[in-house]
């Protein structure tokens, strides 16, 4: 008898032994989508995961209950690498392999699901549900049966499994046997000639219906307009639409062998719609970097190139690319976020046409279902440019994997698990399938500087833009002196309302860009423009206003809030950023010739908004664009030449000891939008701490200073890239019972393994839908196993959960949290 063992895909531990029917011997492999069912007859889509004879001891096995079509399987080394994921980011492998399947391909998402007959005497009291039960409740008495995917739909959330599991087990809701199928192509209905007719043979045709009208006028209008537009078949809709809408006319030509009706598969995937030209030459200095870049490869894996912004790092990659296609490889190229691929798109399509294929998590389930199983068949893109989530995809031979960005914190995955970093999750990738891997930034992270400073990495510098343009020139110009003067223009200084002013007058254009992290979590003197710290982690404190007190994110200490600045001694605490609504205002009244847009959360959210914004930029209707870090980078337009950065102190100021390598990476990477083709473009940064070294530092354009200066505190601080950090965040509903966890663990925590273990402490946001949570860091300097720290950490923690005082409290795991 053979047995699998089987990956469910849901947050449990481990694998499930099933017996393998004889009908299915041949077909299951490792990899292979199976339906099993588990716990009380749900069925679930299953991967294998080993294959072996030993029958389990203890318990009866369940049989598979069915095999889903090859097109779907995973390869052994994608198992591998999901595997790894799942280790590494100490993540289930179900809830991996459940992140990384399109909804489609995990059937229990179309079980069937419906209230219970009677389902009212069973619930006593509506308050016994939780706000969540209470609305997927809701939308099944406005519905009736619907599957788990069309309430995730409907309620616009991802995770109401939980919930929807609570509502099975309280028997409320219940499953409705029948499951539809996996995946549906999408399909259009035809109607063509059945045959070529000759003239003759229409004319006999048409004799023959002399009697019914309705098919001798349809088949006469057919004729005519088949001829007319040299069509030979049309979509049913449109056929109706043109031709005719009398259904038994239709069925009677089909009947008789003159039309028929055919169901035609379409794609779901977007085409290129661009027109292939030719490749750029690159210019020497580009040149040399792609010599020294393929020089690399001959002894490392991994390269670095840190090459200033609008030096051309895309048109690299896209000679790379190249290259990598004509040895018949693959190439992965991802982007920190959905919004940037709308342009980087363009430009490789023009290069590669259909080559290219798109894949993000804003696509719609069904084709990104679609873009898996022709990733797995015979005619896979031999491009894929997406976001993070595309780690996923199946590769067959991949030759190249792109990083673009690479420093971008939007490559890590916050929530939900696994809690894992594109950027990393794609070096592993690229280095299982022995691929070679580009990371590309013009401020690198420090993790990878470092890298490529230790030999690590193979490192690759472009230090010009293309064209010889010049970088920008950089104004610092000081907000509090102008506040104090009470000259400011809204939220413009004269500085910025007067070059605004020059450049809009010369019909150029500007960026205005406006910090949205981190505003009002800290606090800054009024006077000296100072930000309050924490003395022990060297970041500053975040600021509760309902407590009216400072907290540090990392040790967890408290304190009020001074009465007077520590710094200067006059001034005093006060927090405040104006929104981007505000500032639209404020061009619309300074400004009332302007054509001004915002590009915010709403409008990228839209991804037709989105185009069509960045359309209207690009071809000049449009004068002032407002945004948050959706402008700062990678977009290329030629004719901004000032970039305005608000309120530049909201990037320093937040709690994070990475808050001033952001702030660095920001300001360089808005910049950068500024002068990119011809004349030199200004950048105008207006700040109140005039003082802080960060803007000393941009100022100079020195990021190897300012690595080096940075990193030495990192060191002393024991922070990354010295030292690799694991943060558990525990969460329950009961603050009081979650803080005696927290302590408990801590301290246990403590005893193996003592300075390493910071907090616990309060995240940002302390309180999510109704859960209270705090957070462990763990600190493990170089040299330290991970490995055993991890099985350590998930045995102190699952010890913890059979105790009185854990019992019931969560835990999440999250490695090289950012
Ligand atoms: N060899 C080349 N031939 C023609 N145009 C080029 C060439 N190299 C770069 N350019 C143009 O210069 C501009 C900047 O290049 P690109 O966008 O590739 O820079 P980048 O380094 O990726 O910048 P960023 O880091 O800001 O994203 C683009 O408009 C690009 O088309
Ligand atoms: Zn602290």
């Amino acid at each position: 008898m053979l047995y699998a063992d089987v990956i469910i895909p849901l947050g449990v531990e481990s694998f499930f032994t099933y017996s393998v029917p004889e009908e299915y011997e041949h077909s299951v492999t490792v990899g292979t989508l199976v339906v099993v069912s588990f716990v009380k007859n749900k069925r679930y889509t299953g991967v294998v995961y080993a294959l072996h004879t030993n029958p389990p001891v203890g318990f009866e096995t369940k049989p598979i209950e069915r095999v889903i079509e090859e097109g779907f399987a995973l390869s052994a080394s994608h198992l591998k690498f999901l595997l790894w994921l799942s280790e590494y980011y100490m993540t289930p492998p179900g809830e991996v392999t459940r992140a990384a399947l399109p909804v489609s391909m995990r059937l229990e998402s179309y079980t069937s699901l419906s209230l219970v007959n009677g389902w009212e005497e069973k619930l006593a009291d509506e308050s016994e549900l939780s706000r969540e039960e209470r609305e997927i409740m809701g939308v099944f008495r406005e519905r009736g049966e619907m599957c788990m995917a069309e309430v995730e739909k409907l309620l616009k959330r991802k995770d109401v499994y939980v919930a929807v599991r609570a509502l099975l087990e309280k028997e409320i809701i219940g499953i409705k046997e029948s499951v539809d199928d996996l995946f549906k192509p999408k399909v259009e209905r035809w109607v063509r000639w059945k045959r070529k007719f000759s003239s003759e043979e229409l004319d006999g045709i048409l004799d023959g219906l002399k009697r019914a009208k309705a098919q001798y006028k349809m088949l006469c209008d057919w004729v005519y307009y088949s001829d007319e537009h040299h069509v030979e078949c049309l979509p049913r809709t449109e056929f109706v639409q043109k031709i005719g809408n009398s259904v038994a006319a239709l069925k009677g030509l089909c009947e008789r062998g003159v039309l028929e009706v055919i169901v035609r598969e379409v794609s779901r995937l977007e085409v290129s719609e661009e027109e292939v030209g030719e490749v750029h030459a690159l210019s020497e200095a580009q040149e040399k970097v792609l010599g020294d870049i393929l020089g690399c490869y001959w002894e490392k894996d991994c390269v670095l190139l840190q090459g200033v912004t609008s030096s051309g790092k895309t048109e690299i990659y896209i000679h790379l690319i190249q290259e990598t296609l004509r040895q018949g490889k693959q190439v992965l190229y991802l982007l920190p976020e959905i919004a940037l691929t709308v342009q980087i798109v363009k430009r490789l399509r023009r290069v590669f046409g259909d080559q290219v294929g798109v894949y993000h998590s804003g696509m719609a389930d069904s084709a990104r279902a679609e873009m898996w199983r022709k990733q797995n068949g015979t005619n896979p893109y031999p491009v894929v440019l997406g976001v993070r989530s595309s780690v996923f995809l199946p590769y067959q031979r991949l030759g190249l994997v792109i990083v673009d960005e690479e420093h971008e914190s939007s490559y890590k995955q916050k929530e939900p698990a696994p809690r894992y970093n594109g950027r990393d999750a794609a070096i592993m990738l690229g280095k299982m399938s022995g691929a070679k891997i580009l990371l590309g930034s013009a401020t690198p992270s420090f993790e990878s500087y470092q890298n490529a400073l230790s030999g690590k990495y193979g490192f690759v510098q472009l230090t010009t833009r293309y064209g010889e343009v010049m970088m920008p020139e950089l104004l610092f110009v000081d907000m509090k002196e102008y506040r104090r003067k009470k000259m400011m223009k809204g939220c413009f200084t004269p500085v910025l309302y007067e070059e605004m002013k020059r450049v809009l007058e010369n019909g150029m254009q500007v960026i205005l860009f406006q910090n949205r992290r981190g505003y009002s979590t800290y606090l800054q003197c009024d006077r000296c423009g100072s930000i309050l710290k924490c003395k022990h982690c060297d970041v500053s404190m975040t600021y509760y206003r309902y407590r009216n007190t400072l907290n540090c994110h990392y040790c967890g200490s408290l304190r009020a809030v001074p009465a007077v600045c520590q710094d200067c001694g006059q001034g005093h605490y006060v927090n405040r950023t104006p929104g981007t609504e505000r500032i639209e205002e404020d061009v619309k009244q300074y400004f009332p010739e302007a054509r001004v847009a915002r590009m915010d959360l709403d409008v990228i959210s839209n991804k037709a908004k989105f185009r069509a914004l960045i359309d209207d930029f690009e071809s000049g209707n449009l004068d002032v664009l407002i945004g948050t870090q959706m402008v700062s980078k990678g977009l290329d337009f030629e004719r901004v030449k000032l970039v305005g950065v608000m309120d530049a102190d909201s990037l320093v100021g937040f709690p994070d000891f990475r808050a001033e390598e952001r702030a660095y990476d920001m300001l360089m990477q808005v910049s950068g939008r500024s002068g990119r083709k011809g004349e030199r473009g200004k950048v105008v940064i207006q700040v109140v701490d005039r003082q802080n070294r960060v803007y000393q530092l941009v100022g100079k354009e020195d990021y190897h200073g300012f690595y080096t200066l940075l990193s030495r505190e990192r060191e002393m601080f024991n922070y990354p890239p010295f030292s690799r950090l694991i943060q558990i965040e525990l969460r329950h509903v009961d603050e009081v019972v979650l803080r005696n966890a927290a302590n408990e663990l801590a301290r246990q925590m403590r005893e193996r393994l003592e300075r390493r273990v910071c907090g616990p402490a309060e995240p940002d946001v302390s309180r999510v839908r109704k859960m209270y949570r705090i957070q462990i860091l763990i600190k493990a300097e170089q040299g330290l196993s991970l490995s055993k720290l991890k099985i350590f950490l998930k045995q102190k923690c699952d010890e913890l959960a059979k105790t009185p005082v854990g019992k019931g409290v969560r835990v999440y795991f999250d490695v090289d949290p950012l």
